[in-house]
């Protein structure tokens, strides 16, 4: 089954949400846990046993593994095979991006089953061009995985690159958008080339983005919600006829909450249930 497909499935089962593991040392300190590879590991078996059965995607941030050198990423490893134990998708959040040969061996560590690294998607950087991914692109459709590419970042920079004009007219991120979309095109029920479009951007029409734009046949992941500013209610306003599209992304609100399982769960539900009375109004 494809990545779509799949996604499609479980954000009809378990909601939209998407929660990101992003062990901060301030959030592992917090936690009462060592800034090492074991405070890691204990981090991670926590979040998975809190709340891996309960959401349709847990999003790894590897910088904060990858800072641990080998034994950091040798717990993420063990961290995409037990959230997909219990049934959660993997969004490996480590935003690649490079010449196409290069890409290649990305492709080849993140979405080739061959590799322990194998998640369902991967987040990738066009900012060397969209095809620049093809690699990636066609090695996540071979073997049934998505790959989620930065169109309008959450962050206040990302809009001195991405909203600049192409030669077309379009400013970068739209462009970056209608290429996922030429990707989806036609597939049911949902393409497997997702997009990444901010969910702190206020308005679309002063970005030069319009709501037709978003309609891309594949997922929106909206991170920004909590810690960078947004609200969950923001949403509507934001993404509109897209909004079935979308899968809100919250990283240090939801883990603020630990490290009690129990705690770290109900604050999971707790933004699940703002989610989906958002979907339903
Ligand atoms: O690709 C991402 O997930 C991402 C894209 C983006 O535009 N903004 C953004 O914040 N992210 C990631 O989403 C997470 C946000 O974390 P919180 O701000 O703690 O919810 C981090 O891991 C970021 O790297």
């Amino acid at each position: 089954m494809t990545f779509g497909a799949r996604l499609h499935n479980l954000m009809g089962e378990r909601g939209p949400l998407c929660v990101g593991v992003d062990p901060h040392p301030s959030l592992l300190s917090a936690w009462g846990l060592p800034d090492t590879a074991d405070g890691l590991e204990r981090f991670c078996r926590t979040v998975v046993t809190a709340i891996a059965s309960e959401v349709a995607v847990l999003k790894p941030q590897s910088a904060f593994f990858e800072r641990h050198g080998s034994a950091g990423i040798a717990v993420l490893e063990r961290l995409v095979a037990a959230a997909r134990e219990q049934g959660a998708l993997v969004l490996m959040d480590a935003k690649r991006g490079d010449i196409g040969s290069t890409v290649q061996a990305y492709a080849d560590a993140y979405v080739d089953p061959a590799s322990p690294l194998c998640s369902d998607a991967v987040t990738a950087s066009p900012y060397l061009g969209f095809g620049s991914l093809r690699p990636l692109l066609d090695a996540a459709a071979a073997h049934g995985n998505g790959v989620f590419v930065l169109a309008r970042t959450s962050n206040p920079e990302g809009g001195a690159v991405q909203e600049a004009r192409t030669s077309d007219g379009r400013n970068v991120a739209v462009s970056m958008l209608a290429q996922a979309a030429v990707e989806n095109a036609g597939i049911e029920p949902l393409g497997s080339v997702g997009c990444v479009v901010g969910a702190t951007l206020g308005g679309l029409g002063s970005l030069g983005i319009a709501q037709g734009d978003l309609l891309i046949n594949g997922p929106l992941l909206a991170p920004g919600i909590g810690a960078q500013g947004a609200a969950v209610s923001d949403l509507p306003r934001i993404f509109g006829a897209a909004l079935p599209l979308v899968m809100p992304s919250v990283s240090r609100e939801v883990l603020r909450a630990g490290p009690d399982g129990a705690e770290l769960r109900a604050s999971t539900f707790a933004l699940k249930a703002q989610v989906n009375e958002m979907l339903i109004e």
